[in-house]
């Protein structure tokens, strides 16, 4: 058995407008998805989800071409997972040279679905790297990224940026510009979470935005406006020292351009009254600055304290369900040493 875990991440800036070719700078946290792979005897797949928004749940098919049973569990949740799940063994196998070898796949992850932390990258980079290894082949981190970025591509029915995956990939901060992919070295930034429980649907608030940009011009410009704000934003990372914490000022101006970003995405319409009621709740609480993260919809927002104010302020919000500080990620993509409880096959409850 192979076993491999990547994180997930918050955007600083730029989600969105990085589909269009403007620049973003995802940061890689420390909740982390991993993928256990054992190659079969058969071309059939068995993939075992132990957190999903559900208890869990185990299918079996044959091969990627083959129909998917029903199961018992809400089908487009399954559908969805085992979406990315296949897209990732059909890169491990052309990566390999190899058709019709099946595997027994576990996923266990704590980074929450849909919610703007990148589970969907993390699940599909570290599937990637566990069923190339299982096949005896070892892909450096650049074409992993490259094709787990074209397995999003295959689900997200080509609504996807290579920002999600090159940062799970590699870890710690990044830079993605459309083609253009580079690790960023940053101070490591004081990042909080809120997370209201729910959920955002990546494909449907992406085409949102495409429609309004392609209707009006000031929503093009508005997606122009968050590259102008990324590239403020990289311009003082890179005054930054790496090496020591971030002085105030620092914090201070990062914390005003995500406050703006944010704005904008919500004139995007890609926010929600949850996500808005967080984000001002860890403003009023003293952070730097608030945004949401991701796709949006619900789910997550990042804001900029290095006290604990912003995470008691948010504990006693209505609607943040959960509050946790994320430290940056500096490893990306990673193998794991084997662990029992992945190698029993049982559900865990
Ligand atoms: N633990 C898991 N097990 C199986 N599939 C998972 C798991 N975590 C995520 N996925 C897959 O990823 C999908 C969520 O991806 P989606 O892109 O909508 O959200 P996200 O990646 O969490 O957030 P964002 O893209 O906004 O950062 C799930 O519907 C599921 O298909
Ligand atoms: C909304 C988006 O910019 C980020 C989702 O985490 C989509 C993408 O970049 O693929
Ligand atoms: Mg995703």
């Amino acid at each position: 058995m192979t076993v491999s875990s990547a994180p997930g991440k918050v955007y600083l800036f730029g989600e969105h407008a990085v589909v269009y070719g403007e620049p973003a700078v995802p940061c890689a946290v420390e909740r982390r998805a991993t993928v256990s792979v054992e190659p079969r005897e058969d071309d059939h797949i068995r993939v075992e989800a132990r957190d999903l928004s559900l208890d869990g749940f185990t299918v079996e098919y044959a091969g990627s071409t083959g129909d998917h049973p029903d199961v018992n569990v809400p089908t487009p949740l399954v559908e969805a997972a085992i979406g990315y799940i296949d897209a990732a063994v059909e890169q491990a196998l052309d990566a390999a040279g190899e058709s019709d070898v099946g595997f027994d796949i576990t996923v266990e992850s704590d980074i929450p679905l849909g919610a703007g932390l990148g589970s969907s990258a993390a699940v599909v980079v570290a599937g990637i790297d566990a069923a190339t290894r299982a096949l005896g082949v070892e892909l450096d981190a650049e074409e992993i990224a490259d094709r787990a970025y074209r397995a999003e591509y295959a689900v997200q029915d080509g609504q996807a940026s290579r920002a999600d995956t090159f940062c799970s990939t590699m870890g710690g901060a990044v830079r993605v510009e459309g083609d253009d992919c580079r690790t960023l070295d940053t101070p490591n930034l004081p990042f909080v979470v809120g997370f209201d429980g729910g959920a955002g649907d990546t494909g449907a608030l992406v085409a949102g935005v495409r429609d309004l940009r392609e209707r009006y011009g000031f929503a093009a410009d508005t997606v122009d406006t968050i590259g102008d704000i990324v590239r403020e934003g990289e311009e003082l990372l890179s005054e930054a020292d790496p090496e020591s914490d971030p002085d105030e000022s620092l914090l201070v101006e990062l914390g005003n351009l995500m406050n703006f970003n944010h704005g904008l995405l919500e004139a995007l319409g890609v926010s929600s009254r949850s996500l808005d009621n967080m984000v001002w709740a860890a403003r009023t609480a003293g952070a730097h600055g608030a945004k949401l993260t991701g796709a949006g919809g619900g789910g997550c927002i990042v804001a900029l304290d290095p006290t604990p104010e912003t995470q008691t302020g948010l504990r006693f919000t209505p609607g943040c369900e959960d509050v946790f500080r994320a430290e940056l990620a500096t490893e990306g993509v990673r193998a794991e040493a084997e662990h029992d409880d992945a190698s029993t096959g049982e559900t865990a409850e």
